[in-house]
């Protein structure tokens, strides 16, 4: 997909830092709009976080093993970039299993499950079901008043699904949830944060059940009145082509997505094994052109320099604390920006032979609530990732991907190779029966997995905006801003490079750029990662 002449014709000059799937989106979405990208990246190879392996038959994922397609911007980039053929679903994804008791009990998927489950005390099914006359005001005397905080400040999940529901939900229930889509625990990460969507449900109805489904209905109705103004009839007619839902891999992996993003780029846009080393902006020399000089070590020796008008950071907030920032030739301090959390994570990839598995559970994973650790369960989880993806395992052996550490046991992650997968196979031994040796095992240590969106992290957030405020130019999109996941990670990168075109495009590229703030309400609405070429 080179094309030698768009230099030439660009709108503006932008650089990406970080070739994750966030930097990768914004730099399609940049160039589709007529800019000029270059990316960096200081590693050799594209996907940050995602990265997939395959060996002797075997396919494995050192980072996500799947992701969804809720946001809008994630369906546009499959269709552009032409993945809807290598989509991959899992088989039976819906079966999803908790540990109670020492035992994997199904996640029940709909009111009579939820009669029915193992996973719950009567007491605490009564409480579901009459939640939206049970449940308690943030601050009420009734709750938990001992956890000291004014009811004003940011709450916790456990303490808001506690009101609503009781704390053995929480234990059973959410406690899994979190530890498996962030490895967070639900006392360490804001409501706010983590659920906007239940969070504002609670300001405007309340009760959760009946927020839920009033506001249902009425997303319902919207969607059923403003599709048939806005929309035409071929998008009408592509929104509503039945696609299956839930979580996907594809064919090769996760990393076919950063893949097909990065083949869209010129080969001499992708700077591999450039790690940035400063920004400088010069809003006082020449303010239309080419305020931004990047610094960066290529192939770890030589320094380069390069000039843009506008930069989009998308690595995680530890690496950016390492990069230089200067403004009009002062040092500008990142200091005032929160520390964030992250949580430690290994993975353990193990492959046994079919017949050394007795108890197989076919689906989607296990999860273990932290309450097992009673029960001498000391991994978060398990994913059946030849059960989910049968193309994942040579024939006849079965393949796992197994979760230690987290907020719940930060020592075990970075625990030594032979630990970790002791643990890993003392819990899948008595979790589907796995015995023998396995035929093959993978570990990969993340020392900084996952940010934690901990309590009170808008401070973080409206620190992020006070920066790019102060150096008018700079953008910050990743998955640090607006949800962890795959897609949210593609959503704000396309959002951020949304932003750079509405300026560049909006003022014959470049005037809006000495404007005092970046604040986005007052720029045009940003589009999504839609391809022109
Ligand atoms: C073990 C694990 C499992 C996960 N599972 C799932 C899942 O199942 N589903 C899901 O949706 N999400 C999952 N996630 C989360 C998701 O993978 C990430 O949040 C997402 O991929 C982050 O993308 P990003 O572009 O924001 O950041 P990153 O992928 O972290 O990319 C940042 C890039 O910046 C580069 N960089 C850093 N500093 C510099 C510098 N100075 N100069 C140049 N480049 C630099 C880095 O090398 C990196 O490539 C998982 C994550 C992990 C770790
Ligand atoms: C046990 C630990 C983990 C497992 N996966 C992850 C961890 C820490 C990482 C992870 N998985 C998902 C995400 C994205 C979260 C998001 O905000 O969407 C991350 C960071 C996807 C995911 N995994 C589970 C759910 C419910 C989701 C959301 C999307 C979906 O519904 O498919 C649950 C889950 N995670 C793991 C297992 C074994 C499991 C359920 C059985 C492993």
């Amino acid at each position: 997909m080179a094309d030698p002449e768009h230099k030439e014709r660009s709108l503006g000059s932008v650089a990406v830092v970080g070739a994750g799937v966030s930097g990768l989106a914004a730099a399609y979405r940049l160039r589709s709009g007529g800019v000029a990208v270059t990316v960096f990246e200081a590693q050799d190879a594209v996907g940050g976080k995602i990265q997939s392996y395959s060996k002797d038959g075997l396919i494995w994922e050192k980072g996500p093993n799947t992701m969804v397609e809720t946001e809008p911007e994630v369906s546009s980039l499959i269709d552009q970039l032409g993945l809807r053929e290598k989509q991959q679903w899992p088989v039976m994804q819906n079966k999803r299993y908790i540990v109670r008791d020492g035992n994997p009990q199904l996640l029940p998927s709909n009111p009579l499950g939820l009669i029915t489950t193992k996973l719950l005390s009567a007491q605490s099914k009564f409480q579901i079901f009459l939640e939206p006359f049970l449940w308690k005001r943030k601050g009420s005397p009734s709750t938990d008043p001992s956890n000291g905080r004014e009811p004003s400040q940011d709450e916790s999940v456990g303490d808001f699904f506690t009101r609503h529901f009781g704390r053995e939900v929480v234990d059973y229930l959410v406690d899994p949830f979190i530890a498996g889509t962030s490895g967070s625990d639900p006392d360490s990460v804001s409501i706010r944060q983590s659920f906007p969507d239940l969070f504002a449900i609670e300001e405007s109805y309340g009760s959760l059940l009946v927020g839920g489904v009033k506001s249902g209905l009425k997303k319902k109705r919207d969607s059923k009145n403003g599709s048939s103004k806005v929309l035409s009839d071929s998008t009408k007619a592509l929104s509503t082509q039945k696609r299956p839902r839930g979580s996907f891999s594809f064919v090769g992996g996760m990393q076919t997505l950063p893949h097909a993003l990065s083949e869209r780029l010129d080969e001499e846009s992708l700077e591999l094994k450039s790690s940035v080393l400063s920004l400088a902006s010069n809003q006082q020399g020449n303010p239309l052109r080419n305020n931004w000089t990047i610094t960066y070590s290529k192939e770890g020796s030589q320094q380069e320099e390069k000039h843009f008008d506008a930069v989009i950071l998308t690595t995680p907030l530890h690496n950016m604390r390492e990069i230089g920032v200067k403004k009009d030739g002062i040092p500008y301090s990142l200091d005032f920006i929160p520390e964030v959390v992250y949580q430690p994570m290994s993975v353990v990839i193990t492959a046994f032979k079919e017949s050394d598995v007795k108890n197989a559970l076919k689906g989607f994973g296990v999860l273990v609530p932290r309450k097992e650790q009673k029960n001498g369960f000391f991994t978060l989880g398990t994913l059946f990732s030849s059960s989910m993806f049968p193309d994942r395992a040579p024939p006849g052996q079965v393949v796992f991907t197994t979760f230690v550490g987290g907020s719940r046991s930060r020592a075990l992650a970075s625990a030594p190779f032979d630990e970790v997968k002791e643990v890993a196979l003392t819990d899948l031994r008595r979790l589907v029966g796995a015995q023998g040796p396995p035929v093959a095992v993978k570990h990969i240590y993340w020392e900084q997995a996952f940010p934690q969106y901990s309590l009170g992290y808008n401070e973080f957030l409206s620190s992020l905006e006070k920066m790019e405020g102060d150096l008018p130019g700079l953008f910050y999109a990743g998955n640090h801003r607006g949800g962890l996941s795959v897609g949210k990670s593609i959503a704000s990168g396309c959002k951020a490079a949304g932003q750079v075109l509405s300026m560049l495009e909006g003022t014959g590229g470049r005037k809006l750029f000495t404007m005092a703030s970046n604040n986005v309400d007052t720029l045009p609405k940003p589009a999504e990662c839609k391809s022109t070429t």
